[in-house]
């Protein structure tokens, strides 16, 4: 099969020390030969080897950029294809000079994830290792990030491999129950049926237990802070990031837009949401500041509700504590420092002691203390250690759930009997679902789709 040779760059755009422009394909080396002024031609030299020069204007002899070139001969290669890999001096103009010199020759330039794409082509990693490396980029904790490269090196695909065999041996065993009827009872293989579907199902449910913590540490958990202007939420999301990100004063109202800050506690990655402060206003600005507080207070997984300790309760808090029934919240009652004018007993109709956090937020008191609820919500108290295999790609769990269901009807249809050629066509879905995860069965718009979601470049 002869593919295109593409090209991207492959780092991030704009200033940086150096820039990475990546071409893969079998003309790779070719096509970027002519363009490449040093003492070996790069049609000469060996695979896996780095050579300095300069990228050339072929048709003037210009130098254009000064360079390090790396080949990398396919099938060796992170493509399987030849891949060269240009790395030319940060930033914007070298990067564009080399690029569109690379274009001018049989190049063209790759869709997002291409790269990624052709190394799953050409059976270098399966779909759920190249998904694993999108969640590498977008990991926001070194947990995530861990469970993430894990899965790059294929311990989810290890484990769908096992348990797709277990059901290509079931299908073998029923295969030969139809072709030989006579060597076989029937009972007995409805038997074997029952036996193998549970084992697989069991390993199936193993791995989606996973899957909650899993989808947490890949997304990390959406945290609103919220409460009444002026209680000190945006002073609580700088202490958590420990960075002065959001404004405060004391003027209520301050807080307009939602802000965004992640930060990890315990290794658990959180994605907080400072938002303007609730009340009733006339001004316009404010009016849709509290607008998106409240979508972002339906939104989150986590809720932070601030209160001052040193005022009365408000009525707009008693609505808040209202809506907050049955979310996973925290109350804070913040400016411990000022004398206690809130009324704890009546905090309690609404929540556990164990819920509520007493901070001074102005003098770093209790901050340890909401660290501890938050991962105690969570985890009760720790992430599971050891075992890093997760699921947590919402395509993977669906089809995980889709493969139980099947063999869960297998098994259903086992147990009354029912011929061996019907229940054959669950085991052989499930076997199917279980073979989309890691893109033995994907249909070729599926790839389409998760590969778009890459970064250019990768
Ligand atoms: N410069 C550069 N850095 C990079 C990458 C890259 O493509 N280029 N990667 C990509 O995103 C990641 C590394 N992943 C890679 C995985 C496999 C191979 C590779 O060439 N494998 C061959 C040869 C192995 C060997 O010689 O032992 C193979 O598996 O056959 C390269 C990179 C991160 N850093
Ligand atoms: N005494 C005392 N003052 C605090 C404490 N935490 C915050 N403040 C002060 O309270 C005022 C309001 O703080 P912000 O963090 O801006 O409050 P906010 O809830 O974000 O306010 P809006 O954005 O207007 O909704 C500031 O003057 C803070 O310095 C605290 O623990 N004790
Ligand atoms: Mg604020």
């Amino acid at each position: 099969m002869l593919s295109d040779t593409i090209a991207a760059v492959s780092t991030a755009l704009g200033e940086g020390g150096i820039a990475i422009i990546r071409v893969s394909g079998p003309k790779a080396i070719s096509e970027v030969a002519p363009l490449f002024r040093s003492t070996t031609p790069l049609t000469e030299v060996a695979s896996h080897t780095v050579h300095y020069g300069h990228i050339i204007n072929p048709v003037d002899g210009e130098r254009m950029e000064e360079v390090l070139v790396t080949v990398m001969k396919g099938p060796r290669s992170f493509t399987t294809e030849d891949v060269v890999e240009i790395s030319a001096h940060g930033g914007v103009i070298s990067v564009r000079r080399v690029m569109d010199l690379l274009l001018q020759q049989d190049i063209r330039l790759a869709e997002p994830g291409e790269f990624t794409k052709r190394a799953f082509l050409g059976g270098r990693i399966d779909l759920s290792q190249a998904e694993a490396v999108i969640d590498l980029i977008r990991s926001k904790s070194d947990r995530a990030f861990s469970v993430a490269l894990k899965q790059v090196s294929g311990s989810l695909s290890e484990r769908i491999k096992s348990l797709r065999h277990t059901l290509i041996e079931t299908l073998a065993h029923i295969e030969v129950n139809i072709d030989y009827p006579e060597h076989d009872v029937e009972e007995f293989t409805a038997e074997f049926i029952k036996a193998k579907s549970s084992e697989v199902m069991e390993g199936i449910n193993k791995l989606l237990k996973t899957a909650n913590e899993g989808k947490i540490l890949r997304e990390g958990i959406t945290t609103a802070i919220v409460g009444r202007p002026n209680v000190g939420k945006s002073s609580l999301l700088n202490a958590l990031a420990r960075d002065n990100k959001a404004i405060v004063t004391d003027i209520p109202g301050t807080t307009r837009d939602v802000i965004e800050e992640y930060v990890t506690i315990n290794n658990i990655p959180l994605k907080l949401l400072d938002t303007a402060g609730i009340r009733e206003t006339m001004d316009v600005v404010e009016k849709i500041g509290v607008e998106r507080s409240k979508a972002a207070f339906s939104d989150a997984d986590l809720i932070l509700l601030v209160l001052n300790a040193n005022e009365e309760l408000h009525e707009d808090e008693l609505a808040l504590m209202e809506q907050i029934h049955g979310r996973q919240a925290l109350v804070i009652m913040n400016k411990m420092d000022l004398p206690p004018r809130l009324d704890k007993a009546k905090l309690l109709t609404f929540f556990d002691e164990s819920s509520i956090v007493p901070m001074s937020v102005l003098e770093e008191e209790g901050l340890d203390k909401l660290e501890e609820a938050i991962s105690e919500l969570f985890f009760g108290g720790k992430l599971e250690s050891g075992d890093l295999t997760y699921v947590s790609n919402v395509r993977h769990i669906a089809l995980l759930k889709k493969a139980y269901k099947s063999l869960q009807d297998a098994y259903e249809a086992a147990d009354m009997l029912v011929p061996i050629d019907m229940i054959q066509i669950d085991v052989r879905l499930a076997w199917e679902q279980l073979g989309e995860i890691i893109g033995d069965t994907a249909a070729d718009s599926l790839l389409d789709q998760i590969f778009s979601q890459f970064c250019l470049g990768k």
